[in-house]
């Protein structure tokens, strides 16, 4: 049992802090989701939890603080980002790696093997790091974590930038380690992550505590952290952003909002194409239910979410109270970019574009249609926030 209390972080006098008064408790049996958009102050928290970090407030691992743990790494096993995709020496085999590691933490080398069995690395135990894809990287970082067999597991965004596959294998073994009785404390990201991985959703705003939920609760009201990005080339962003699987969906006339990709990135992203932006903004939504009339997708999966008519607030996502199991919001196939956005002509000098109402989206699922690239300054489509997911194209 993990208990969180009042954890509070200020990296700088005078700016907000990157962590306020954070409580809460991750049980064993169960896997604990700590949910945030970049820089809500995930890895903060478990810096403050493990003590690599000063800062106010107390954790205690099982009535004790780490600092007080007798045998940390045989109680707690943790995967921390280290800035770098590789797990070790680069020239180093996987197997002499964990063996040396096995050794430092005072277990037998054959518990090296067995963890490159479990993480399915025995094949590959022989090969050199350098050769390893992102995903045996993070593989092995678990096994290193794991070697003390501890009951507790503190992971740092395990699954980010890995192929379904192996976020699939996180999974699974993640809440088999759950099941057996481990207590696991991973944050992520993305809500459908927190959907389908964990028991309890923490969401993190800013720093803040938004909400602390089972994961029935969570589905039903589904906190959703995105960045909201406006500016007069949406449609060329979004475009980019598909292309490389990001969540997008039409935020309103001249905005889109973001889903699972940090405001860094996507404010370089867009710099490194020359888009100007107005508005790049963390913030947490209700996520709009599916339209129930929607077909199931054959082949790869994508992500349209509709807003039921008349629930419309202007400027904003439809905040819904509806129940509808992840599963089912993965089920319809997306229509492609240049069908949902459409950048706005360059304004004519002297002349703003004019601002143009908001208009709800029918209950039927409509494609648009293409505009004519000569058209008068868009009038808003009925597509004003549908969501859609690209292809996955992040590598193993
Ligand atoms: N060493 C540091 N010095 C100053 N500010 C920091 C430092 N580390 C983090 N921050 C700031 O604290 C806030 C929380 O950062 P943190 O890395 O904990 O967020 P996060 O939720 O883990 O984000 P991500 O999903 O990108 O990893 C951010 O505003 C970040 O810029």
């Amino acid at each position: 049992m993990i208990q969180i209390t009042g954890l509070t972080k200020v990296y700088r006098r005078g700016r907000p802090p990157a962590l306020l008064d954070l409580t809460f408790d991750a049980r064993p049996g169960m896997v604990t989701a700590l949910l945030g958009a970049e820089g809500a102050g995930k890895t903060t928290a478990l810096r403050l939890m493990l003590e690599l970090e000063q800062g106010q407030g107390i954790t205690l691992f099982d009535g004790r603080t780490y600092r007080r743990l007798r045998r940390p790494e045989r109680e707690i096993g943790v995967l921390l980002p280290t800035g770098r995709p590789v797990a070790g020496h680069p020239g180093r085999r996987a197997r002499s790696h964990l063996r040396m590691l096995a050794g430092a933490v005072g277990v037998p080398a054959r518990r090296a093997d067995e963890l490159l069995e479990q993480t399915r690395l025995a094949g590959v135990a022989g090969h050199r790091l350098r050769s390893f894809s992102p995903g045996m990287h993070r593989r092995l970082s678990l096994a290193a974590a794991l070697l003390g067999s501890p009951g507790t597991l503190l992971l740092d965004a395990p699954t980010e930038g890995l192929s379904p596959r192996n976020i699939e294998w996180f999974h699974s073994f993640l809440r088999s380690f759950s099941v057996s009785g481990g207590t696991v404390l991973v944050t992520t990201r993305t809500m459908q992550e927190a959907s389908v991985l964990a028991d309890r959703v923490i969401t993190l705003d800013r720093g803040q505590l938004l909400a602390d939920q089972p994961v029935a609760e969570f589905r039903r009201t589904r906190l959703h952290p995105e960045v909201s990005v406006r500016g007069p080339q949406m449609a060329r962003l979004a475009d980019l952003l598909l292309s490389q699987g990001v969540e997008v969906r039409r935020d309103g006339g001249a905005g889109i909002a973001v889903s699972g990709i940090g405001r860094t990135e996507i404010g370089e992203l867009a710099y490194r194409h020359g888009i100007l932006l107005h508005e790049l903004a963390d913030r947490v939504v209700e996520q709009p239910v599916p339209h129930p009339a929607l077909p199931a997708a054959s082949g790869r999966s994508g992500h349209v979410q509709l807003r039921p008519a008349g629930q419309a607030e202007p400027g904003r996502p439809a905040v819904v109270g509806q129940s509808t199991p992840p599963d089912r919001i993965l089920q319809a196939t997306a229509p492609t970019a240049p069908q949902l956005f459409q950048d706005e002509p360059a304004p004519v000098a002297g002349r703003p574009p004019q601002a143009q109402p908001l208009q709800d989206q029918p209950p039927q699922a409509q494609r648009p249609q293409a505009q004519p690239s000569h058209a008068e300054p868009a009038a808003p489509t009925s597509l004003n926030h549908q969501p859609v997911t690209g292809p996955d194209h992040r590598s193993e």
